[in-house]
């Protein structure tokens, strides 16, 4: 309204002698209003009642004439509608192709796309609902005068018992205005964002399993859904206490007189007098006042919100697609800059961990046991730490715990020094790349799917990071490193292999594979893993095969909720859990 305000004003100002016009029709419409019911009133009293059937029959004339008389009313009322709609139209256009020339020349190129639609259906919108609006609002006012003044006239003790809860209704009625607007500007806003979300996923689906967010986009969403409906409740309670206040003003009137009958009887108020009243309520008064209140909380809040958009100073977000927008997680902005325009991984330190885990304490949902129990871990930078267990221990809990991906009940987890909860999907992806048992390759160019965590990489590194990891038989045969890629054309293997090479061109310095080699032969696995050992950095693998964890610099076994850790010597000495593992695994592969 602040905003709004001050333009309606000066609009309203100019336009003193429509709104002068505008006021006789109306008075003429009030006229009308008092008309009938007098009539109707006269009727009975000085005809019908009093035996006088023709004077009856002449007053119902003269309120039947004031009924038909109201059509070149109503005629030149909405002539001088236009006297105030159309030039709102008009200056409305005019506001909406400056503020679309201001922003095509001040932003070079990118001209303002939601112009079309604040020159067609936002204007029109806009003119409807004031048409509406100054209809129903004036009416109220004219009709209610009327129908006041006619209940004055035919007897004063009919407003005592009309007056009161007509009031009373209206006042709680404008009492919910302020609230009401606020629950629908929030209800617009959370349904907005939530549309926007949806928008925003469905573009970054890609990007999202890549970095392996799905479940924070996830979350994101619910918490959005959640918004919505928590906005769409507090909407509701207003439009029942706005129900209330309808009964209230516009029922309670006519019960109160009918129980009042007795009472005005006694006071001398006459059959005619009564029949009148309830003319008065239910052909003009209650109508009035029902269109008045649905006009006002529809169309009125319609108005404001429109309004508000032209008058807003910069356009609103869901108008412009201007407005910045928050990150989806795993996503650092739009594709062309996302990647590239990640913050540089911090330096390594010697003394500060690649990773560390402080008493953390992981499990899913509030009720069930922890899966990880105060672990403690510290993994130094360039170690290779491969970590076992039986299936179904935490193995994946732990990367995701340190990637960052999932938040543990108590205890920190720290990569390079850093606390990783709470940090955005850019920071995380700086920090580390995950890489989980199914590999996610996209429709695109060989290239663009090896460069994807690293979209500068010179074409010597892809090579390279394709060499390292035995890879080149698998490009050559897909036609080169432009040739196009199609996920259908690869097996489970060698989607793991280009998703490698991919993870080995990254900048982040931990690596977290989860399973990643699950779909190589032991050799190709031997190779890959002996590749990301040698890139400068930590690497902490789950490993799929025993023969994995023989190669780590140092195994953590996963068990139950303790954990042991050393070399493959000292656990085959002391971890009987370790022991089994690799016994079993030997025997596998007897
Ligand atoms: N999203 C989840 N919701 C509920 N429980 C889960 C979820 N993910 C894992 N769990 C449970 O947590 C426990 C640890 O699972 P996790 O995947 O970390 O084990 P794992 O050692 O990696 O198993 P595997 O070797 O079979 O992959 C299991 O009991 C699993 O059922």
């Amino acid at each position: 309204m602040r905003r709004v305000g001050p333009s309606a004003r000066r609009f309203l100002a100019g336009r003193k002698t429509v709104l002068v016009r505008l006021a006789g029709w109306s008075l003429a419409e009030s006229a009308q209003t008092f008309v009938v019911g007098y009539g109707v009133a006269q009727a009975v009293d000085r005809g019908f009642l009093a035996g006088d059937t023709l004077t009856g029959l002449g007053w119902l004339g003269v309120a039947a004439c004031a009924v038909v008389l109201g059509a070149p009313v109503v005629r030149g009322v909405f002539a001088q509608l236009a006297g105030l709609t159309e030039p709102l139209r008009d200056g409305l256009v005019r506001r909406a192709v400056d503020q679309s020339m201001a922003r095509a020349l001040s932003r070079p190129g990118g001209g303002d796309r939601a112009a079309v639609s604040r020159l067609t259906n936002q204007v029109e919108i806009v003119r409807d609902s004031f048409a509406g609006l100054v209809l129903t609002v004036r009416s109220f006012v004219f009709t209610a005068a009327g129908a006041l003044v006619g209940l004055f006239s035919l007897d004063p003790a009919l407003l005592v018992v009309v007056l009161p809860p007509l009031a009373g209704g209206l006042a709680l009625f404008l009492a919910t205005l302020r609230p009401m607007a606020a629950a629908q500007r929030r209800a617009l806003t959370a349904d907005e964002a939530l549309g926007d979300h949806v928008t925003r996923t469905r573009g970054a689906l890609r990007d999202l399993t890549a970095c392996g967010t799905q479940p924070e986009a996830a979350r994101s969403g619910a918490r959005l859904v959640a918004d919505a409906a928590a906005a769409s409740r507090v909407l509701a309670r207003w439009a029942a206490v706005r129900t209330l206040a309808l009964g209230v003003s516009g029922q309670l009137p006519v019960l109160l007189l009918l129980v009042a009958v007795p009472w005005l009887r006694d006071r001398g108020v006459t059959t005619g007098a009564l029949l009148g009243a309830f003319t008065y309520l239910a052909q003009a008064l209650l109508p009035a006042l029902h269109t008045l209140m649905t006009a006002i909380g529809a169309a009125g809040t319609r108005l404001l919100v429109v309004l508000d958009r032209f008058t807003a100073p910069q356009a609103h977000p869901s108008v412009t697609g201007a407005a910045p927008r928050t990150p989806l997680p795993g996503r650092a902005g739009p594709p062309q800059q996302g990647r590239s325009s990640l913050p540089p991984a911090p330096p390594p330190s010697r003394q500060v961990p690649a990773v560390e885990l402080s008493a953390v304490t992981a499990g899913y949902g509030a009720r069930t046991e922890p899966v990880l129990d105060a672990l403690d871990l510290r993994v130094e930078e360039g170690e290779h730490l491969a970590v076992v267990g039986p299936s179904g221990i935490g193995k994946s809990t732990l990367t995701r715990l340190v990637a960052g991906m999932f938040a543990p009940r108590s205890g920190v987890v720290r990569v390079n020094g850093r606390t990783v909860a709470g940090r955005s999907a850019a920071e995380l992806a700086a920090l580390r790349v995950l890489v989980p048992q199914q590999a996610y390759v996209f429709t695109g160019s060989v290239r663009d799917n090896l460069a994807y965590l690293r979209p500068d990489a010179s074409a010597a590194d892809v090579e390279a990071a394709v060499r390292d990891l035995g890879a080149a038989p698998l490009v050559e045969r897909l036609g080169g490193l432009d040739a196009p890629l199609r996920p259908d054309d690869l097996s489970q293997g060698e989607r793991q292999l280009i998703v490698l090479a991919r993870a080995h061109l990254s900048t982040a310095r931990l690596l977290l594979l989860d399973e990643a080699t699950c779909h190589l032969d032991a050799a190709s696995e031997a190779r890959a893993e002996a590749a990301l050992a040698r890139r400068p950095g930590t690497l902490l693998v789950v490993a799929h095969r025993m023969s994995s964890a023989v190669r780590a610099d140092r195994i953590l076994v996963l068990d139950g909720v303790r954990a042991a850790h050393g070399t493959h010597r000292e656990l085959l000495e002391r971890s009987p859990l370790y022991r089994d593992l690799v016994g079993h695994w030997s025997r596998t592969r007897a």
